[in-house]
């Protein structure tokens, strides 16, 4: 229980109507969520607007709404708040509904276009094996200590993240690790958010069906740091150019990380094998277990926040290189063939660009790379062509096939994969729809020594067509598939 006006602080208020003391039992922003005594916050939506379920939100017991413009049909029991900009503010009522959890904890924000769940996961393992009460936010598993919460979204709506953030508090977390998604940016998910600090990884093409333009991406991320408070860090990848337009405006202690230019957390990547990298930092070599250079950044970023959090750096380090990846990134899958089996997330044109050179450093033995990526339905169709022409250029053969099509036909997307193929390369290219038969196709064609990589998936067990989940599970596959056609 919380009395309306107590929530309301840094809501930015315009007008109100009716008694400002009622009790609110609940937080809504989905009318069909709202029982007797709720706060409903009616938001503005991609799809639909919230301001046209006040009335199904009052009916439904709504004892207060918060709306940015009132409606014509007002009800005496009910009170109306106008504020400027109610998805900011909604960020604000979750945090103090649930008395502002992310303040009595060390809440470390990710953003960045790849690297968020390795560096938030690597964070969270880190802390944990260190000793530390700890929870993650994560695209792949929400955990608090070692309970595991399915994860729906990068980053969860702005009640189910100030829900999650005051079970920690209350289950005894010191630490807290999340992913912080454009979107949730955008969508101000994360505002009312005290955090001690926040990453930047990296940006490259991505989600621009939603920003629209690149510099309304690199702006949505320069928000998390616009909004550090001066007792935060910002810790940022210093190698990508974006990284310091991220610091140009924060308050909080600027911090830099990098590989190739001068840096706060300098590294320096010694070796880089199948069995992981070996990499200098601060005059010592260290084994990471961890493959591929860009590894090699999300475990730098992890050591730096580990040490500005004020851990010793040699415990850090050592901890650190005995480390696993996070479920489904560069991950091996075992199979009874000679064929090395990989399967990755990598659904940027950045991440299929990286994992494959990765590949291709240590493809000596190897006679052929064999790929297999589709893109996903109802996301950013710039990235199709792009993804089709890195596979090429990086692989001997090329499967093409569907990776979540969602509401779109899987050959349209395909289609526009093929775009980015050019003539001089088609030749190395098939086209299977059914994903688990390109992955089939993908293992007939293997021979011995040969690396098949199967992108854009990585951890996910489904595969999404018209709003239903398909149970699909590319490391299940693709082992099975192996051990199908496996050679004596
Ligand atoms: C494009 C996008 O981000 N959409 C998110 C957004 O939904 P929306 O704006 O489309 O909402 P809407 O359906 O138009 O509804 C508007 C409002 O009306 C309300 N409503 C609606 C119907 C009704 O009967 N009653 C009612 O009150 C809704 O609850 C909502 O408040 O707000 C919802 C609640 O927070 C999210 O679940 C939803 O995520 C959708 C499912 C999604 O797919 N999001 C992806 C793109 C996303 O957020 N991805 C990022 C990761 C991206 C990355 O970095 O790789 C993430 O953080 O997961
Ligand atoms: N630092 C990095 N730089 C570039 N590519 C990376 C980096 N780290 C990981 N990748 C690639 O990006 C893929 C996704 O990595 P990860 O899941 O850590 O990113 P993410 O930012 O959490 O992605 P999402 O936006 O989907 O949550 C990996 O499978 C790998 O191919
Ligand atoms: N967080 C990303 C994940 C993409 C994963 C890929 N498998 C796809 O479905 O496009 C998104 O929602 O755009
Ligand atoms: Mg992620």
């Amino acid at each position: 229980m919380a009395i309306l006006k107590d929530i309301l602080y840094k809501s930015s208020l315009v007008s109100t109507s009716g008694s400002m003391d009622r009790e609110i039992s609940h937080i809504a922003f989905d009318s069909r969520k709202v029982t007797k005594g709720t706060l409903f916050i009616a938001v503005t939506g991609t799809q639909v607007d919230g301001h046209d379920f006040i009335g199904q939100a009052v009916k439904s017991g709504a004892s207060a709404v918060v709306c940015e413009q009132l409606p014509d049909e007002i009800s005496d029991e009910v009170t109306y708040v106008a504020v400027k900009d109610s998805s900011r503010a909604l960020g604000w009522i979750a945090s103090n509904f649930y008395g502002n959890p992310s303040s009595k904890l060390q809440l470390v924000g990710i953003t960045g276009t790849n690297g968020k769940t390795t560096v938030a996961t690597l964070l969270y393992n880190l802390f944990r094996k260190m000793g530390c009460k700890t929870g993650l936010l994560s695209t792949v598993i929400n955990k608090i200590n070692d309970e595991e919460i399915p994860a729906s979204h990068t980053t969860p709506d702005a009640i189910r993240l100030n829900e999650m953030l005051d079970d920690m508090v209350k289950k005894g977390c010191e630490y807290a690790f999340m992913e912080v998604s454009s979107h949730a940016i955008q969508q101000e998910r994360v505002a009312g958010q005290k955090f001690a600090g926040a990453v930047f990884t990296n940006i490259t093409h991505d989600h621009l069906d939603y920003h629209k333009t690149f510099d309304a991406y690199i702006n949505a991320k320069k928000k998390l740091f616009d909004e550090l408070g001066s007792e935060g860090f910002a810790l940022v990848n210093v190698d990508d150019k974006r990284g310091r337009i991220m610091l140009q405006n924060t308050s909080a202690t600027k911090n830099t990380y990098a590989l190739r230019s001068v840096a706060d957390f300098k590294g320096k990547l010694i070796s880089n094998t199948l069995q992981g990298i070996e990499m200098e930092i601060d005059n010592k070599n260290v084994w990471f277990r961890l493959i591929g250079d860009f590894n090699a950044y999300n475990l730098l970023a992890a050591y730096g926040v580990a040490v500005l959090l004020g851990k010793d750096s040699d415990e850090v380090l050592t901890q650190l290189s005995l480390l696993d990846g996070a479920p489904g990134r560069f991950e091996q899958v075992a199979n009874s063939s000679n064929v090395t089996a990989i399967v990755d997330y990598a659904h940027t044109p950045d991440a299929l660009k990286n994992v494959l050179e990765t590949i291709a450093e240590f493809r000596a033995e190897a006679k052929q790379v064999i790929t297999v990526v589709g893109c996903g339905g109802n996301r950013d169709k710039g990235k199709r062509p792009l993804m089709a022409s890195i596979a090429c250029k990086w692989s001997d053969k090329v499967i093409l096939t569907s990776d979540n099509p969602r509401d779109e036909d899987p050959m349209e997307i395909i289609k526009d994969m093929q775009a980015g193929v050019s003539p001089a390369e088609y030749k190395k290219t098939v086209v299977l729809a059914d994903r688990e038969e390109a992955i089939k196709t993908a293992c007939l064609l293997a021979d011995n020594n040969d690396i098949i990589l199967v992108a854009g998936k990585g951890h996910e067990t489904y595969q999404e067509i018209n709003g239903v989940k398909h149970p699909f599970d590319d490391k299940e596959v693709l082992g099975r598939m192996l051990n199908l056609f496996a050679k004596d």
